[in-house]
């Protein structure tokens, strides 16, 4: 699978760090790579666009959920969409899983037309958050059971099928209890079984994790690489950044609806994400000069700096040990001693707050349900 460089897309109206970082025009970015893309990506997306009009009867102000989004996830790789709330990840994916219909663009999945024809994709695809609460009384064998029945297995075939999934889930244990028993992370399971039940091309996790402990959050983890061992293509979205660092190939981050960035997560950690300088100064250096030190570490660093505690400065950087030695040196020609020094590695935490930091607090557009 290639890997490339992290991309920042230059939209119309670009925020303020699209602008600084490195461009590239829209339609050779995203754009480009999906034009080039060949039936060895699962899942391709050019210029999709989802407008919803708020208000009763659908006659208020129309917002943009999705807007011209291009992208193309190689067969077998992990793709995480990363957005601040309401960027237009579950429109996206809501899209992708034939539940909502697009204004406009394309979808291929493994090469075949999604919006021309979405019968025939679907059971290509398979979407987690469908399945967990099939029916609580039954165990999670018999739940599986049925949902393979329901894609038309017979009833020896669904049971076969159901056990190998409770097995591969790590299931065994509980899979004849009542349902309703299951904890939080053994129902997560129950469901991403059930979205691959029937072995699709692309699985679709929406949030496959939001709320549970860590355990169970590398459980699932675990299930979704070895998902893709046998060749599956996952689109995943999530609010966990080490989630998207722990699994991912690709990323794209999305801001209000568009394509911001886009990346492996050490591209985007190396393109976008600063590093941190912490230095800590003499008692008496942070009494007389905590003015000064925060002026020289504005000088060295890339962003505003910060006062820790009594002691401790920190400010993001670009360079890492360069930083740390033109502090120091400068510190001390301002009679500064420093105590300690130390860099912090560039997180994916880092780039997602810096690429969407203008739109992280932006209104949500209420309004009309459209799902077919
Ligand atoms: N059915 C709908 N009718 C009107 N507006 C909608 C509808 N669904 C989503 N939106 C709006 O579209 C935008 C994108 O929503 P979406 O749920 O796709 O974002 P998200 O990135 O998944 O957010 P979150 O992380 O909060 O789930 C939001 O402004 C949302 O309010």
């Amino acid at each position: 699978m290639g890997r490339h460089s992290a991309d920042i897309l230059d939209r119309d109206a670009p925020p303020q760090h699209a602008v600084e970082a490195t461009t590239v025009p829209a339609g050779t970015g995203a754009a480009g790579d999906a034009a080039i893309s060949t039936v060895t990506d699962a899942l391709v997306l050019r210029g999709l666009t989802k407008t919803f009009r708020s208000g009763p009867f659908g006659r208020g102000r129309t917002h943009t959920a999705v807007d011209r989004l291009d992208l193309s996830v190689p067969t077998g790789s992990i793709h995480a969409i990363l957005g601040p709330n309401g960027a237009g990840k579950t429109t996206t994916v809501s899209m992708v899983a034939t539940l909502l219909r697009p204004d406009a663009g394309e979808i291929l999945i493994d090469g075949v037309d999604a919006v021309a024809d979405p019968s025939a994709v679907r059971g290509l695809i398979g979407m987690s958050g469908q399945y967990a609460a099939v029916d609580g009384n039954l165990s999670g064998f018999e739940n599986l059971r049925m949902v393979a029945q329901l894609y038309g297995l017979s009833r020896r075939e669904a049971s076969t099928r159901a056990q190998e999934m409770i097995d591969e889930l790590s299931l065994t244990a509980a899979a004849d209890r009542p349902m309703r028993t299951y904890s939080g992370g053994m129902r997560r399971r129950l469901d991403l079984a059930g979205a691959i039940i029937n072995r699709p091309r692309l699985v679709i996790l929406d949030e496959p994790t939001t709320g549970l402990d860590p355990r169970g959050r590398r459980q699932i983890w675990q299930a979704i690489k070895e998902l893709t061992l046998a060749g599956t293509t996952i689109l995943l979205t999530t609010q966990y950044l080490e989630e998207a660092d722990e699994l991912a190939d690709d990323v794209t981050v999305v801001y209000d609806g568009a394509v911001h960035a886009r990346g492996t997560p050490e591209s985007l950690k190396r393109d976008f994400g600063d590093a941190a300088l912490t230095v800590e100064v003499t008692r008496s250096a942070a009494v007389r000069h905590a003015p000064d030190v925060m002026t020289t570490l504005a000088d060295i660093g890339t962003g505003h700096p910060e006062q820790l505690d009594d002691l401790r400065f920190r400010v993001r950087v670009g360079g890492g040990t360069r930083s740390v030695v033109s502090a120091v040196r400068s510190l001390r020609e301002i009679d500064v001693d420093v105590v300690d020094a130390s860099v912090t590695e560039p997180t994916l935490e880092s780039v997602f707050l810096t690429l969407t930091e203008p739109v992280a607090t932006g209104p949500d557009t209420e309004g009309t349900d459209d799902v077919r």
